[in-house]
């Protein structure tokens, strides 16, 4: 694979190409982008091909196009190229980075079963977002190699069922938003308590990193290793005490739950335009 074309050169596109230009520096990259200014960033930073004005011949051109815009977004956009080229999405294969929209409803809207649904976050552009990926049933084994290879570089990824897509959605897409705020809570705690906030941002940075770091090396399940950090009658107990008392697991919980719902109801949506 040697093209690949963005159709939304946002946050999420953009990170998601970035990666992938980090493990094929001489992939060439098309794209298509409705804002000027963004636009005239993604050509520079990728010294990519100019769709925008005819994206209906993207499909055409590319191996992997990545679309990327907002959910709500994509019946116009489908029906835009359609017209001009009715097979235009059969010429490729199409990566869909939106939330809640479904294989199914990507079938529909685009005229193609060559769809792949990946849930990546922003991490992406630092080759580490956990990404789920859903593929639509009629991709042979060899195409889904292909694509696994290509998008590689945004860091790991789990081939799940597309139902899982939500959770992972909740998860990683939107999950990593939580753990900034739980990494800004940490931080304002620790100015508080008299640090300067660049050295709090520090800390709290490098704690979460450490903790997940802990887990990963040690194998040990995270409620062992709190155990081992909570002396008893000492100061981590405190801590938790009132992590417990405000229900801090079940907030997270619910956030993730919440987020799944969402996500669930914007497949909805999707399916059902104006609904
Ligand atoms: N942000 C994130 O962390 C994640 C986002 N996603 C998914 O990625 C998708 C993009 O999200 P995000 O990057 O945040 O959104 P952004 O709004 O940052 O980017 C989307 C871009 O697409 C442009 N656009 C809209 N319509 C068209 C069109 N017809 N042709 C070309 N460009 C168009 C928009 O321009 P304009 O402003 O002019 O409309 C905008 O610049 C969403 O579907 C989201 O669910 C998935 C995982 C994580
Ligand atoms: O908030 C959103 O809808 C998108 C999808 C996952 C992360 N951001």
């Amino acid at each position: 694979m040697k093209k690949i074309g963005l159709i939304g050169a946002g946050f999420m596109g953009t990170a998601a190409t970035r990666a992938i230009r980090a493990t094929r520096p001489n992939i060439d990259i098309g794209l298509a982008e409705t804002d000027p200014s963004r636009r005239l960033a993604a050509l520079e930073e990728f010294s990519a091909s100019d769709f925008s004005g005819n994206p209906q011949d993207m499909p055409s051109w590319a191996d992997v196009v990545i679309l990327a815009v907002k959910p709500k977004e994509l019946p116009g956009l489908a029906t835009a190229i359609r017209e001009k080229d009715p097979e235009a999405f059969n010429k490729t294969f199409i990566v869909s980075l939106l939330a809640g929209t479904t294989v199914a409803t990507l079938h529909r809207t685009l005229g193609s079963e060559r769809v792949i649904r990946m849930m990546p976050n922003l991490a992406a552009q630092i080759s580490q977002s956990v990404t789920g990926v859903a593929f639509s049933e009629a991709l042979p084994e060899e195409s889904r190699q292909e694509i696994l290879q290509l998008f590689s570089g945004l860091g790991p990824l789990l081939s799940l069922e597309e139902e899982q897509i939500h959770a992972i959605t909740a998860l990683s897409g939107s999950g990593i938003a939580f753990a900034l705020e739980f990494i800004q809570a940490l931080t304002l705690g620790g100015v508080k308590e008299g640090l300067p906030y660049g050295q709090a941002l520090e800390a709290a940075c490098g704690v979460v990193r450490s903790a997940a770091n802990l887990v990963a090396h040690t194998g040990q399940h995270p409620q062992e290793i709190v155990s081992q950090v909570c002396s008893p009658g000492g100061t981590t107990i405190e801590g938790v005490h009132t992590l417990a008392e405000n229900r801090f697991q079940a907030a997270v919980m619910e956030a993730v739950t919440r987020t799944a719902r969402r996500s669930r109801e914007l497949g909805k949506a999707t399916e059902e335009p104006g609904k």
